[in-house]
């Protein structure tokens, strides 16, 4: 098996502050192989920028290493200059420089290469992005997504072993972005680039990713790809976090099944037995039934395109979402006869 491309172990980052250093990522360990797209994903101030900022050589590191190809770039004692580490950066702001054309801009990192073959990488850089006609424009003159383009172009023409993708999209309206981050997604695959984005945004994430890691407070709580995060999610927050849903109260009896409010379950988590647990409930994992014994009641309801997201009100008090296909001519208020459309729920200690 060949060295990963990318490998932090056990990597702890921190800020010194007045009253003493201020861990903010610790024990963090991941490894992406060659032409894969990585993306840590996590609210605001888990430390996913400090992550990539040490990936890049502008955070030192208080433990653990970070090494590209198998060769250590930083530890504690040692870190190669960022120059030195071809990786490349690509930011939310895009930061194009206004006063140079779309062609300076991509040819930018290739000023010291001959002039023929700087153009000829740039020509190739922007028909890959789908702008080859665009070259002598400047950055006011193009869209958001246009610019984001050019930006991808600059930051891939040195050919960067490595690329890092910090929030790109979060300047742009919302669907523009899951749009251009699955053009960025088939841009980067056809150039065979090995790249790591972070974002707050799961939709970004989903669109864009192989492989997903969580993060909660400065750790990767759940590394993997979407479907597994998302219907198999490892903790409670990872559950919370990813995708819609309600963590129902439950007791996972003897037999290894929980009893809930529906009816009986399996467990797909790490539960014991004779256990408080929470389990997870989606809007899908429910379905209207008339002649369902279990009643809920409707408190809310509203229209999200493909159906209805209603909010339902159990006999004990507790809510849960459920995703209705149609119109269904319920009303707030009226009682809803429901039941689980699936036999097995993630579950977690309560
Ligand atoms: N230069 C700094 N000095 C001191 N503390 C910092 C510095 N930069 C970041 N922090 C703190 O480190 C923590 C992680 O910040 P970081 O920017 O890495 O998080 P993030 O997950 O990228 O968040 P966001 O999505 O909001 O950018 C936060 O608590 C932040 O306040």
């Amino acid at each position: 098996m060949p060295h990963p491309h990318l490998q932090l172990d056990h990597v702890r980052l921190g800020y010194r502050m007045p009253t003493g250093m201020h861990v903010v990522v610790d024990d963090l360990s991941l490894a992406l192989h060659e032409g894969r797209i990585g993306c840590l994903l996590g609210p605001s101030g888990c430390g996913k920028s400090t992550v990539l900022r040490a990936i890049s050589g502008f955070e030192p590191l208080l433990a653990g290493s970070i090494a590209l190809h198998g060769e250590a770039v930083s530890t504690p004692r040692r870190s190669l200059a960022p120059e030195k580490r071809r990786v490349g950066v690509m930011f939310q702001d895009y930061a194009l420089f206004p006063h140079l054309s779309v062609d300076d801009n991509v040819g930018f990192g290739l000023r010291r290469e001959p002039a023929a073959a700087r153009t000829g990488r740039v020509r190739e850089l922007l028909s890959l992005v789908g702008m080859a006609s665009l070259g002598g424009k400047y950055p006011h003159e193009l869209s958001g997504g246009q610019q984001q383009r050019v930006a991808l172009a600059r930051a891939l023409a040195p050919r960067p072993e490595l690329l890092l993708l910090d929030e790109p999209f979060s300047s742009l309206d919302v669907d523009l972005r899951e749009r251009l981050a699955g053009e960025i997604r088939d841009i980067l695959k056809e150039a065979e680039a090995t790249a790591i984005l972070v974002t707050h945004d799961q939709a970004e994430a989903f669109a864009m990713a192989d492989e997903i890691g969580v993060m909660e407070q400065g750790r990767i709580v759940q590394w993997g790809n979407a479907y597994d995060l998302y219907h198999h999610p490892a903790t409670a927050f990872v559950a919370g976090f990813i995708g819609a849903g309600v963590l129902v109260p439950g007791r996972r009896g003897d037999n290894g099944s929980i009893r809930l409010e529906f009816g009986d379950i399996h467990a797909s988590g790490p539960v014991s037995n004779n256990a408080e647990v929470r389990v997870l409930l989606r809007p899908d994992d429910l379905l209207a039934d008339a002649h369902s014994p279990i009643r809920a009641r409707l408190v809310h309801k509203v229209f999200r395109g493909p159906g209805y997201l209603y909010t339902l009100r159990l006999p004990s008090g507790s809510e849960v979402l459920a995703q209705m296909p149609r119109e269904d001519g319920h009303r707030v208020g009226d009682e809803v006869g429901i039941r689980l459309r699936t036999g097995t729920l993630p579950a977690f200690p309560a």
